[in-house]
């Protein structure tokens, strides 16, 4: 079932990136034995610890701030430490994929790496210009994933292009869109661009498998499948508190204590982020045109008050 979707999603067209990509080794995933991340924020940082215990690879991790390496890695020895004080882990496990992360400020040290997941925030022209150094520095077999959102991962692969001698590296991109909190949802969608090889595709899905998550694929379309059923959701909750419909801890109760999850949607936005939901709604609205999709004033106003949630301290909740 996933397979076939994988099939009817990819282009299939005689392209040279994909009649390259189909020959090389990286076909078989096994082959994976390292990973790079980049970002090691919120979604990094659990991208490469849950790839470090479970796949059990080497990874690099990459962060423009020394300040962002540094509490990442202190909140990775937090989670594991607890994982070893439940019993989940033992001391000697917990130790040996703590060993596995290399932090690191270059990209440069991504020249060796077979997979590399990007998890820097949500800005298209930011992530455009990642993978547009991505592709001068990884190998040529390494896939190229993206952690993004929301931003189409056609537009993402052509930032690829600048090296003439590379034809297939928009091939090797594909999205690789993991949930917050990493180490603890299993869902992973899996989003190929219009230029992406059915083979990199597999190469996701098998690599998220490793990691002991559960892969489903989505067409590249504004939001992909979560966040096109996610976000308005959320919006919808927001404009509820502004409009005056409900208070913030009504609207939390009736969806947390009526639809059975595990928080409702003004905390959900909190952990995720007020900067990543705006942004996320002005992808859909600004890619589909539909009015429907349009950013709440509260959610713009919270964010241009550096009110973005958990990370910075204060949301619709203080932290
Ligand atoms: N937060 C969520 O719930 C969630 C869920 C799924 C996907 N995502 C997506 O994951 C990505 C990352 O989100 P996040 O919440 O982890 O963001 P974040 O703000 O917590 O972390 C981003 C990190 O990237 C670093 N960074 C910025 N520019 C960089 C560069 N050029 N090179 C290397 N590092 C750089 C920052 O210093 C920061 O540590 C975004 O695309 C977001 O949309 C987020």
């Amino acid at each position: 079932m996933l397979l076939s979707s994988i099939r009817s999603l990819c282009y299939r067209g005689p392209s040279i990136a994909s009649r390259a990509f189909s020959s090389s080794p990286l076909a078989r995933t096994a082959e994976v034995k390292s990973l790079g991340v980049i970002g090691a924020g919120q979604m990094g940082l659990g991208i490469a610890l849950v790839a470090a215990q479970k796949a059990q690879v080497p990874v690099t991790l990459i962060d423009t701030s020394q300040a962002s390496l540094d509490k990442g890695l202190k909140f990775a020895d937090k989670l594991l430490a607890k994982d070893v004080a439940k019993e989940r882990l033992t001391q000697e496990a917990a130790d040996a994929a703590r060993g596995r992360i290399t932090p690191s400020q270059k990209m440069e040290d991504l020249s060796g790496v077979d997979f590399v997941i990007e998890a820097v925030p949500e800005i298209e022209e930011l992530k455009r210009r990642v993978f547009g150094q991505l592709a001068q520095i990884a190998p040529r077999h390494a896939i190229l994933a993206t952690n993004t959102s929301s931003i189409s991962i056609t537009k993402i692969a052509a930032a690829t292009t600048a090296d003439p001698t590379d034809l297939q590296a928009p091939a090797r991109v594909v999205s690789t869109h993991f949930m917050n909190p990493v180490p603890v949802q299993k869902g992973v969608e899996i989003i190929a661009g219009l230029q992406t090889a059915p083979e990199t595709v597999a190469a996701a899905v098998a690599f998220v498998r490793r990691m002991g998550k559960i892969p489903a694929v989505s067409a590249d379309s504004p939001g992909f499948l979560a966040n096109r059923i996610l976000m308005p959701y959320i919006n919808e909750a927001i404009i509820c508190l502004e409009t005056g419909v409900g208070a913030k801890e009504d609207i939390d109760s009736i969806m947390k204590n009526g639809t059975n999850v595990p928080m409702g949607p003004l905390t959900l936005a909190d952990f995720i982020g007020l900067d990543t939901c705006l942004a996320i709604m002005n992808v859909l609205h600004q890619e589909t045109g539909d009015s429907k999709y349009r950013p709440s004033g509260l959610l713009k106003r919270m964010v241009n008050a550096g009110w973005l949630g958990k990370k910075s301290g204060k949301g619709f909740y203080d932290y």
